[in-house]
């Protein structure tokens, strides 16, 4: 459990999730402290317990052990820029869900070395089902690091990777992650329609069997392909439409899609540092 005091600057849909998750893991809400200049989603996070809302970026900061920065990445740097002094003077963790922006663009705007974890969420963490990988920069202590990992864990699964570099795969997987699951269901239920089922029969069926496979493979030992091969029957229903998956080139087609999303998370963040 996190003791700190924990400041977030932007009080937006992941702010609330991850401070959603902290109040039911048993943080308590007088250590949870937001930045949000917005009145209607100051309402909605006041609405998730006893924590301190304000408008004012530069109160939660000198209160705050741990700084969460959830604001858009294009507004990271001037957000950054005009918190750097009490920043630089109190030296909070600091700790960036914002896609894209590196540590070392963060403490270029930061005019200074401060520790800085550099998180990648996804979607899923709005119900508290998410996958985060996280990178800490040479500053983040020991206590620092496991501070970090606690907070991502109130959302899902946390996993740390070792060079900054491996955020943009993990980007390309678990990031963007859920819309290539959600392609896929899209398709089934197409497909199932097209086959004859209504659309709620063929929209329910596709959703529980996503969930039903996805518990499975995590709730069990074994791994995926053996998963599959279980359910595929020789000279079978699945045998042949696996066997018309690999002649269409699925792997290959998996592959160059990850690749794409990887590029562009590099693309992405030259982009946020050349502004
Ligand atoms: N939603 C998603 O799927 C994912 C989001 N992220 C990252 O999470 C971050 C937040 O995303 P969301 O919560 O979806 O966005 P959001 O738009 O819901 O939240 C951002 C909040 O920042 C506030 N804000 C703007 N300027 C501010 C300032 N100067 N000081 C304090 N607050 C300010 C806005 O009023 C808004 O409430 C982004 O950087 C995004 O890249 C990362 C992975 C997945
Ligand atoms: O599509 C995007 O660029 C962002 C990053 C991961 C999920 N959404």
């Amino acid at each position: 459990m996190i003791s700190a005091t924990i400041g977030f600057i932007g009080g937006g849909n992941m702010a609330a999730s991850i401070i959603g998750g902290l109040l039911a893991s048993g943080v308590p809400g007088n250590h949870i402290r937001v930045g949000e200049p917005n009145a209607k989603s100051r309402d909605k996070l006041q609405a998730l317990g006893d924590i301190q809302v304000g408008a004012d970026n530069d109160a939660v900061i000198s209160q705050s052990d741990i700084v969460v920065l959830a604001v858009k990445p294009q507004v990271m740097r001037s957000v950054l820029e005009s918190l750097a002094t009490p920043l630089r003077e109190r030296r909070p963790l600091l700790i960036s869900i914002a896609a894209g922006v590196t540590t070392g663009a963060m403490n270029d705007w930061l005019g200074d070395n401060l520790a800085i974890v550099r998180c990648m969420p996804n979607t899923p963490a709005l119900l508290q089902s998410g996958a985060t990988g996280l990178f800490a920069n040479a500053a983040v202590s020991d206590t620092q690091r496991q501070q970090a990992g606690a907070i991502l864990e109130a959302v899902g699964l946390a996993v740390w990777v070792e060079k900054e570099v491996q955020l943009d795969a993990v980007t390309a997987v678990s990031g963007s992650g859920p819309a290539y699951f959600f392609l896929m269901m899209e398709a089934m239920q197409a497909s199932g329609e097209k086959l004859g089922l209504d659309a709620d029969t063929a929209r329910q069926l596709t959703l529980q069997t996503a969930l039903g496979a996805a518990r499975m493979a995590l709730e069990g030992d074994v791994d995926v392909a053996e998963l599959r091969r279980r359910v595929t029957s020789p000279n079978g229903t699945t045998e042949r439409a696996i066997g018309l998956f690999e002649q269409g080139g699925l792997r290959q087609l998996v592959e160059q899609a990850l690749t794409g999303a990887r590029d562009r998370a590099d693309e992405l963040a030259k982009e946020l540092e050349g502004e």
